[in-house]
C-alpha cells in the first residue's frame, strides 16, 4: 500500500495495536511516529515495532502526511489544541477516539480537517482487527482509499454512510472483544470450579472459542443459529444449557448492553 508518513498522537493499548499489525503487514517502521508523554509507554513501541517515537505532538504532527488521534476522549481538546497552528490542507486526519464527532474534532483543531473517524478493535494486533470508518461525502478519494487500506492491513473494514453508525460500530465491534472475554472469563472460572487447573480452564475456553468462530468464518452461508443447532442434541446437555442462557434472558441482556454502549457514546459526545 502507499506508504505515507504517520503520527499516532497517544501511544496506548489501541495505538499499539494498530501499529503492530500495520508493521506485521509489511508498513514500513521508519513511516511511523507515535507519541505519548512518559517513556514507560514509548520505549517498548520503539524498541518492539522499530517506529519512531516522541514526546513532541506537533513536531511529529507538523512532519506527517497522516494524523492518528488516539488519545483518550475526555483529553482530545487538550491535545489538539496546541496543534491548531498546523496547516491541515495537505494532511489526513483519522480520529479513532468514540464519543467525538466530526463536526466537535473540526471545532478542536481549529480547521475543516481532511477527516475520517475510525473505530478499530484491539484484535488489529494480530490481523484480526474489525474496524468501521466514516467521512463525509466532501472527502477526496485519495484520502477515503488510503484510510482503507490502512485498516484493511490490520483487519476487515465496514464504511458507514452516517456518522451516527459509528456509535453502533462501537456497540458491534470496537467494544465487542471485551463482551467475549468476558464471556470466557466467566466460563474459565466454571472450569476451575468443576476441578480444572487455570492453564487447563483457559486451554477448554480458548479452543472452543477460537473453533467456534473459525467455523462461523468458514461457513459464510450457514446461519450462527444453523450452527448452533448443530451442536444442540435434542434432549441434550447442551438444549439445557441454552435453555438456562434463555431463562436468564442473554439475547435481551446483549441488547442491553450494546444500546448502553451506544448511548455512552451519545452522552461523550455532549461531554467531550
Ligand atoms: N482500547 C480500545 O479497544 C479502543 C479504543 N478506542 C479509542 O482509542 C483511543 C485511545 O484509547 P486507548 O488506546 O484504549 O487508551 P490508552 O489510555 O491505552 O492510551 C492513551 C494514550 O494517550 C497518551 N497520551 C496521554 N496524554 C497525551 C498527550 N498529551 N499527548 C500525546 N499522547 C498522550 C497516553 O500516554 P501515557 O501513557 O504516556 O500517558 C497513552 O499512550 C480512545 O479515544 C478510545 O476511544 C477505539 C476503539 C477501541
Ligand atoms: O471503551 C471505550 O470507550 C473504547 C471504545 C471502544 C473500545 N474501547
Amino acid at each position: 500500500m502507499e506508504q505515507r508518513s504517520i503520527a499516532f498522537i497517544g501511544a496506548g493499548n489501541m495505538a499499539r495495536s494498530i501499529i503492530a499489525g500495520l508493521v506485521a503487514s509489511g508498513y514500513a517502521p521508519d513511516k511511523i511516529t507515535a507519541t505519548a508523554p512518559s517513556p514507560a509507554r514509548r520505549e517498548p513501541l520503539a524498541r518492539d515495532y522499530g517506529i519512531h517515537t516522541t514526546d513532541n505532538n506537533l513536531s511529529a504532527a507538523s512532519d506527517a502526511d497522516v494524523i492518528v488521534l488516539a488519545v483518550k476522549p475526555q483529553l482530545m481538546e487538550e491535545v489538539c489544541r496546541p496543534l491548531q497552528i498546523l496547516d491541515f490542507s495537505g494532511k489526513l486526519v483519522i480520529s479513532i477516539a468514540a464519543g467525538i464527532g466530526a463536526e466537535r474534532l473540526n471545532e478542536m483543531l481549529a480547521t475543516n480537517l481532511n477527516l475520517v473517524r475510525v473505530m478499530p478493535n484491539t484484535p488489529s494486533l494480530i490481523g484480526k482487527g474489525m474496524s468501521g470508518l466514516y467521512a463525509s461525502s466532501a472527502l477526496n478519494p485519495n484520502d477515503r482509499q488510503f484510510a482503507e487500506s490502512l485498516m484493511q492491513a490490520v483487519g476487515e473494514v465496514c464504511w458507514v454512510e452516517q456518522e451516527s453508525g459509528i456509535n453502533s460500530i462501537i456497540a458491534a465491534a470496537g467494544s465487542a472483544p471485551a463482551y467475549f472475554f468476558l464471556f470466557m472469563e466467566a466460563m474459565q472460572e466454571e472450569a476451575i470450579k468443576q476441578g480444572f487447573s487455570t492453564e487447563q480452564a483457559r486451554k477448554l475456553v480458548q479452543q472452543s472459542a477460537l473453533g467456534a468462530a473459525e467455523m462461523v468464518v468458514a461457513n459464510p452461508d450457514t446461519d450462527l443459529a444453523t450452527l448452533r443447532a448443530q451442536v444442540t442434541s435434542k434432549g441434550g446437555t447442551t438444549a439445557e444449557a441454552i435453555r438456562t442462557f434463555n431463562e436468564c434472558q442473554l439475547s435481551d441482556t446483549v441488547a442491553k448492553a450494546m444500546r448502553a454502549a451506544v448511548s455512552r457514546a451519545e452522552e461523550m459526545e455532549k461531554l467531550f
